[in-house]
């Protein structure tokens, strides 16, 4: 059975304080994308994972997805089978792209095998997994909090409008992320603030990552400023960073614009 685990963006992103677990709390709008891996689960005599595409740092034997595999097999008797991930979605991008392959496999591995998992204990699957993986189970709008794992929904549809992505092929981690960042109590009320019209989001919905990031790889606020001179109505880093995208009420010329990037565009659902 073959599944497509797409990417998530970060509308606004307030990081509000460190917890005594070493974390983050947190509030942000995670809203999915249509960039995607490509994973594929058949039935065979051994346990195996392989990948291509773009290369996935790290041991393959603690994929994301190899560990949600081994997770679910604690607890039921999983016959043995052969994974592969075709890696496209940049990593060190703050898609979620490895949390995404973490979730899709627990969803798919509930189908295939009728496991009889309920959202909400593959959301507690997923949560032991990353803190951005929980998402990816329902993989709908929604506002979230806490560790970027407890869920709210909200009425926001940005269906039918168009969007851009840029890597700039520059890797951050999540972790150097967090530790460029000073928690802070919000200066805006995100959720208020998601029910005006994304143009007005400009004024108000920011990402906390930007300010230090920015500050230190200036092709981010590069790639910014160029989404709106492009025409977006709202333009952002996503989550940690690098990846910049711009929200478009309809579908763009990009005029040669980001040619030495890796580049996705398309229609929001
Ligand atoms: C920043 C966000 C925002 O949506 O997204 P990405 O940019 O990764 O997509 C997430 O908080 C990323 O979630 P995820 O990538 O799953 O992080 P995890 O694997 O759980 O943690 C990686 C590291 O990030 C830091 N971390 C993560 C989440 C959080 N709420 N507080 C933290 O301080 C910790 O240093 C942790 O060791
Ligand atoms: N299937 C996977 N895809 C991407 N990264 C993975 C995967 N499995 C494990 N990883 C590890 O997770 C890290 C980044 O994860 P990812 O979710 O892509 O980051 P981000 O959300 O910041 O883009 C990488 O350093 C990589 O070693």
């Amino acid at each position: 059975m073959i599944t497509f685990p797409n990417a998530k963006i970060n509308i606004g992103l307030h990081i509000t304080e460190k917890r005594s677990d070493g974390f983050h709390n947190l509030e942000s709008c995670f809203y999915p994308v249509g960039w995607s891996d490509v994973l594929e689960v058949i039935p065979a005599t051994e346990f195996s994972f392989s990948s291509s595409g773009i290369d996935i740092p790290g041991d393959p034997a603690k994929n994301l997805c190899v560990k949600a595999y081994e997770l679910l097999k604690k607890d039921f008797s999983l016959p043995p089978l052969s994974m592969h991930l075709l890696k496209i979605v940049p990593i060190g991008a703050g898609m979620g792209g490895g949390s995404s392959d973490a979730a899709f496999t627990l969803s798919l591995l509930n189908q295939v095998y009728d496991l009889k998992l309920s959202t909400e204990a593959l959301e507690n699957y997923a949560r032991t997994l990353g803190s951005d993986c929980a998402f990816f189970i329902q993989n709908k709008p929604v506002y979230c909090y806490e560790k970027g794992d407890r869920f709210a929904d909200i009425p926001l549809s940005l269906q039918g409008k168009y969007i851009v992505l840029v890597y700039p092929n520059l890797h951050i981690s999540t972790a150097e992320a967090y530790a460029g960042v000073k928690p802070q109590a919000p200066k805006v009320n995100l959720l208020e603030a998601l029910q005006r019209p994304p143009a007005e989001w400009r004024h108000s919905i920011q990402n906390d990552f930007e300010k230090g990031l920015f500050e230190k790889y200036t092709v981010l606020p590069e790639l910014k400023a160029k989404m709106y001179a492009l025409g977006a109505e709202y333009a952002a880093m996503t989550g940690s960073g690098s990846t910049i995208y711009g929200i478009f009420e309809k579908e763009v010329d990009l005029q040669n614009n980001f040619n030495q990037y890796t580049v996705w565009k398309g229609e929001l659902l």
